[in-house]
């Protein structure tokens, strides 16, 4: 069905076109071929009149997909090059500047926001098997004795639960499109009010990602090693077992089968595609709406913590950007283009930030003197 929304002007068209023709390394149409108004079909440019065109512009879409997977999940780190060396220097470690980050805190309230795969637990290659470590969930368990703390994760909400198993804390499953709260109320704001928060504004997709996780399911069986996770109000297309020869024919068939669903939209991750609904919802979204149900949406005395590796989470380190509240953590051993401020390599190091957190807030004990 065509909408107001997915119709766009004769203008746009030209400028894509150019813009296609260029990356295809072809000349433009001449705009007297361009019908008035084409339709976007799943993000796809409808170009009826030239099939050619379409080809090149869907090969340029499959094309950037992947290179923009291989961004996300580089292989290897390149050694201490100089672009690594100047990226430290305005995004530090978060570990070695510590003081300086609790010295912003001093005073405000800590909330802190953690995404799960590559930032709690390690990236490994079966999404069924990626557990936390016993010491990160018992620094999690004091992070939240202290802090309002929350999981933000394009993982289907009951799935990360049954990873990290902490009750305390606050669930934002699906790229956030399904919040909970905890069962069990630890966080200063709540008091004891047992009360749990829901909010899922992506329900009326549900049947429509059941569909195509079914379809997904069928016409990737045939690609060895490729893997369809249903993370409830989303879906994810792992690429990180299949070989890469076959990657840029794994990522057709997912955009052949979007082509039918416009109401959906396609992210990409650490070798993962994400396919989600079109509403204006995202891990940026998340942290403001938790935030405000913590009663912290025009207060001034509020710090946000959001730590993440993916590019998802990017959408959560430019609304702290634009609040200019609390700080963005990149995990990344590499250097990448982000919003977040501070830097952190891997699970251990956000394990020993967090366990430094729990030790700035603890009020120190003070050893009794005998006489
Ligand atoms: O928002 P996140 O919590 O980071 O979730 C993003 C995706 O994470 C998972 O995939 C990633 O981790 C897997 C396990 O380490 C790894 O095999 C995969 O290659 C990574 O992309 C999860 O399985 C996906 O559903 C999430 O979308």
């Amino acid at each position: 069905m065509m909408t107001n929304q997915n119709v766009v002007t004769h203008e746009v068209i030209n400028t894509l076109i150019a813009v296609a023709a260029s990356i295809s390394n072809s000349t433009a149409l001449p705009s007297a071929t361009v019908p008035e108004s084409m339709a976007v079909l799943g993000g796809f440019w409808g170009l009826p009149h030239n099939k050619n065109l379409v080809k090149r512009l869907e090969g340029a879409k499959v094309s950037a997909w992947i290179d923009s997977m291989r961004a996300s999940s580089p292989t290897r780190a390149k050694s201490e090059s100089q672009e690594k060396r100047s990226w430290i220097l305005y995004h530090p470690s978060a570990l070695n500047t510590f003081e300086q980050i609790v010295c912003s805190a001093k005073g405000k309230q800590v909330v802190v926001f953690l995404d799960y795969d590559g930032t709690l637990s390690p990236i490994v290659a079966d999404p069924d098997k990626a557990f936390m470590t016993r010491k990160m969930r018992a620094t999690l368990k004091g992070i939240a004795r202290h802090f309002p703390t929350a999981i933000v994760t394009g993982r289907c909400r009951d799935k990360v639960y049954n990873f990290v198993k902490l009750a305390e804390l606050y669930y934002a499953g699906s790229h956030g499109m399904d919040i909970k709260g905890p069962t069990k109320s630890q966080s200063p704001k709540q008091g004891n009010n047992n009360k749990a928060v829901l909010f899922q504004p992506a329900s009326q997709f549900l049947p429509m990602i059941d569909e195509v996780y079914k379809i997904l399911l069928e016409k990737t069986k045939t690609v060895p090693g490729a893997n369809v996770e249903n993370n409830k109000f989303c879906l994810s297309v792992h690429f990180r077992c299949v070989d890469e020869k076959s990657w840029a024919a794994l990522a057709e068939k997912v955009r052949l089968v979007l082509n039918d669903y416009p109401q959906l939209r396609l992210t990409q991750g650490r070798k993962v595609l994400e396919i989600r609904p079109t509403i204006k919802w995202d891990k940026g979204k998340a942290l403001e709406f938790l935030l405000e149900s913590l009663g912290y949406e025009n207060s001034n005395d509020v710090f946000p913590i959001y730590i993440g590796d993916d590019r998802t989470d990017e959408d959560a380190f430019k609304v702290l950007r634009s609040r200019g509240q609390g700080i963005g953590i990149l995990v990344s051993r590499v250097a990448k283009e982000t919003d977040a401020s501070y830097t952190l390599q891997d699970p251990s190091e956000v394990e020993q930030f967090l366990r430094r957190l729990v030790e700035w807030k603890r009020p120190s004990t003070v050893t009794p003197t005998s006489v």
